[in-house]
This record gives C-alpha cells, structure tokens and sequence, in this order.
C-alpha cells in the first residue's frame, strides 16, 4: 500500500537523524522537505524567529495547536528549561501517530503531551485533565478559521494570564484575516509581525506575536 507523506517524513528523520538530537531531528526534516517533498513544518526561516520568541518567553508551560508532524513541538520542547512541558493538539489521529513517533526519535517523550481530538473540545477541559493554571505561550499552527475562537476560548478558560505570549504562524499565507484584526485592534493585545516566507517557497507569510495584557 502507498505510504503518505508524513510516514515517508519519518522515514527520513529515522534514516537521516540521530536518536535523542533534537537539531538533527529539525534539520533531517528541513532537508527532505526542501530536497523531497514540500509539508507544512512551521520550516527552518519561521522557526529561526520561532526559537528566539522561546527563548526570550522562557516558557514553564507551553500549548501549541496544530502538531502536524512534531516538528515545532521539537523545536520548541528542545529550548525548553528542564521542569517545563508542552500540551500540543492535534485533530488528525495518522498526523499524531506520525508525531509521536518523531517526538520520540528526538528523546523529547517527557516533556511533550500529544493530545488527539479538536482544539474547540479540548481547550475548556485543560485544567481539570492537565492540571494547567495559564498558558506561558501558545502557538497556532492548526486550521486557520479556528484560530479566533479559540483563542477567545482560551481567554475565556482562563488559560491566559497577563504576559502570556501567542505566537500564531501562517498569518499571510493561508492567511487568518479574522484573527489578525482581532489581536491587532483589541485592547487587550500588543501585537507585532514578523515578516518572513511559507516553509520551503519565497511566497511571503509571517508569525503575529500578541502579549495578552490581562
Ligand atoms: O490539516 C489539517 C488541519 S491542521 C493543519 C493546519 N495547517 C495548515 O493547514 C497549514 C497550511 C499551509 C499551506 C498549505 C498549502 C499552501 F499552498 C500554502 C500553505 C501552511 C502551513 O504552515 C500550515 O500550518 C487537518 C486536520 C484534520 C484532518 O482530518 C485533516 O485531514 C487535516
Ligand atoms: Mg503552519
């Protein structure tokens, strides 16, 4: 039977990376997505700018929504300090096996949760089944109409706390229109854009990053 293409990504992390590097991990990943086949990785120039808003945040508990195949979940769980976790969403059951798997080739099992099952599900139910207080930062890679009602289901949740940092990626292209007004005109955001390309391609796009102010 004909494989897809995250298995045949995994296939590639598997034959091209080293076991328990997360960098190899990332690089194996970039290498076959530029040499192979294009996949939507948040990619190697988003996920520069990607590691230094981690850097900077520090983050003690992290959720991303949009696993696709671990590849930002590695990138960001590798510059994590060592208590801190990552909750990341993934709606898809074969993207979250694939990740999984890719998760654990990078020797990041123990700080990474793959949770499967829809954003909109999951968001009000993160106290009580994680034990999560606030999110420190969030990052939105998943579908990009789901992007504004759920970070008003954060908020609403309260899983935001003043300081706490969303990173969303893909603002330009596919594009989240709707959400961009909202984090660029609530008053309750200080937002910023950082211009860069879609993963792989010289088509522009770029990551929003918003401050929730409380
Ligand atoms: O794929 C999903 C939804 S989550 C992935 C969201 N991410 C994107 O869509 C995404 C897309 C692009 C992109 C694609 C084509 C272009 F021409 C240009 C850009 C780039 C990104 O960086 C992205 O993050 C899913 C869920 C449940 C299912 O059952 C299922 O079959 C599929
Ligand atoms: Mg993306």
């Amino acid at each position: 039977t004909q494989s897809t293409r995250p298995q045949r990504l995994l296939h590639a992390v598997q034959k091209n990376a080293t076991r328990g590097d997360p960098r190899s991990v990332v690089k194996a990943i970039d290498n076959f997505c530029r040499q192979k086949e294009w996949a939507m990785n948040v990619g190697d120039e988003k996920g520069c700018i990607l590691d230094s808003v981690v850097s900077e945040v520090n983050p003690v508990t992290v959720l991303e929504l949009g696993t696709y195949c671990g590849y930002s979940t590695v990138r960001i769980a590798s510059l994590l300090p060592p208590r801190a976790k990552i909750i990341t969403l993934e709606f898809n059951p074969d993207y979250a096996k694939i990740a999984r798997q890719v998760i654990a080739w990078a020797g990041l099992e123990d700080k990474i949760q793959v949770v499967e099952g829809p954003s909109g599900e999951w968001i009000p139910k993160m106290k009580e089944q994680f034990g999560v207080k606030t999110f420190d930062l969030v990052f939105l890679d998943h579908w990009k109409d789901r992007y504004l009602p759920d970070t008003k289901l954060l908020e609403d949740c309260g899983l935001l706390r003043k300081g706490s940092i969303l990173l969303a990626d893909n603002v330009i292209c596919p594009g989240t229109p709707d959400y961009l007004e909202y984090v660029r005109n609530s008053p309750r955001y200080k937002s910023q854009y950082f211009k860069s390309h879609l993963e792989y391609t010289k088509a522009e796009d770029g990551l929003e990053k918003s401050v929730f102010l409380g």
